[in-house]
């Protein structure tokens, strides 16, 4: 915490690197096996000590949203409050400030990874300990990407999300995000699933690949129902082919789709040529965490 009590956080874009749909529970969700990394960029929250609870939106995709009581930001401060206060802790009124720069619905959990800022930022203002078990299922009420989220380093996810692997050899990688922004609906997409019962992601052997060469031969099996939707995905994904990316493919349930390079120049060009080509596509070029980050 700063000397002015503010706390930041940030919530950083999620990517699918490899998303294999390999079951489906008794209730409809389905069971994934998910190769995930964050973005080092996504939305920010700022939260401090305040007379009483406030909450505003601001940055480009502010208009987008509303700040009301469905925000998964709202949900996350009222949810961890009420576990606080179960728990014997006393927690102050708090103003918080959502800085949205993620577009929405886009396969790359801004909600979610706004919803998980809200809860690490408020147990450092609220100085709580909070067990891990209600911490997890606090988190899987919000959202089944909130667990990962939460984590925010590279990973593996099973289950529906709640199962959860660090991944510790991940290495960085110089990513591009493109976006039509045109939402598509999560549970659509996982309706319009074909196959269900699909191959797990085998694991990484750097015997025999590398790790570009690895993730080109996993696969996201919800980019397939995603294109029959919205053909604007097709497209993202042949100019980031034709951009010069190694590995190209869908994050999530879409409509965002990542590149990954070998080198920053080619990214740049890449990222420089989309912009001009697509104006009015969401274009992002950073670099992904490596799995032993902080
Ligand atoms: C597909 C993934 C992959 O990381 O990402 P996004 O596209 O959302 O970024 C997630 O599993 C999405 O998680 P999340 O966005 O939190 O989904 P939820 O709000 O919990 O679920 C929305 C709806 O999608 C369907 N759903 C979701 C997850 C899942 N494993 N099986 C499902 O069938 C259900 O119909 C559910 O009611
Ligand atoms: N803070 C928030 N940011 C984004 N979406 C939110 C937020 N709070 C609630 N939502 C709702 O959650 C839904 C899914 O949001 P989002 O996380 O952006 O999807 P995705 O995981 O596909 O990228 C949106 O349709 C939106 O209405």
């Amino acid at each position: 915490m700063s000397q002015t009590g503010i706390v930041i956080e940030a919530a950083r874009a999620k990517i699918n690197l490899a998303l294999h749909v390999t079951g489906q529970r008794a209730d409809g969700y389905h069971l994934l096996d998910s190769l995930v990394t964050f973005a080092d960029f996504g939305d920010e929250l700022a939260l401090r000590p305040s007379a009483q609870d406030r909450f505003e939106i601001t940055g480009r995709f502010a208009e987008t949203l509303s700040a009301d009581a469905d925000n998964l930001v709202t949900r996350a401060r009222d949810g961890l409050r009420a576990l606080a206060e179960e728990l014997g802790y006393e927690t102050c009124p708090v103003d918080i400030t959502l800085t949205k720069s993620l577009p929405l619905s886009s396969g790359i959990g801004g909600g979610s990874a706004d919803a998980a800022a809200t809860l690490r930022g408020l147990m450092r203002l609220w100085k709580l300990d909070v067990p891990r078990d209600r911490l997890a299922e606090l988190c899987l009420s919000l959202g089944a990407d909130v667990p990962m989220c939460l984590a925010s380093s590279p990973l593996i996810a099973r289950g529906i999300g709640e199962d959860i692997e660090p991944l510790a050899t991940l290495p960085s990688f110089f990513i591009l995000l493109v976006n039509p922004l045109k939402p598509v609906s999560t549970p659509q997409i996982f309706r319009l699933l074909t196959s269900k019962t699909n191959g797990p992601v085998h694991p990484f052997d750097p015997a025999q690949a590398d790790w570009l060469d690895y993730l080109g031969c996993l696969r996201n099996d919800l980019q397939e129902p995603a294109q029959r939707l919205l053909a604007d995905i097709g497209e993202c994904l042949q100019q980031l082919e034709e951009s010069g990316a190694e590995v190209c493919r869908m994050s999530g349930s879409g409509a965002t789709c990542f590149g990954l390079y070998r080198d920053e120049m080619t990214l740049e060009r890449a990222a420089l040529t989309l912009e001009q080509a697509k104006p009015q596509w969401y274009v992002r070029a950073g670099r992904t965490l490596e799995g032993n980050a902080p």
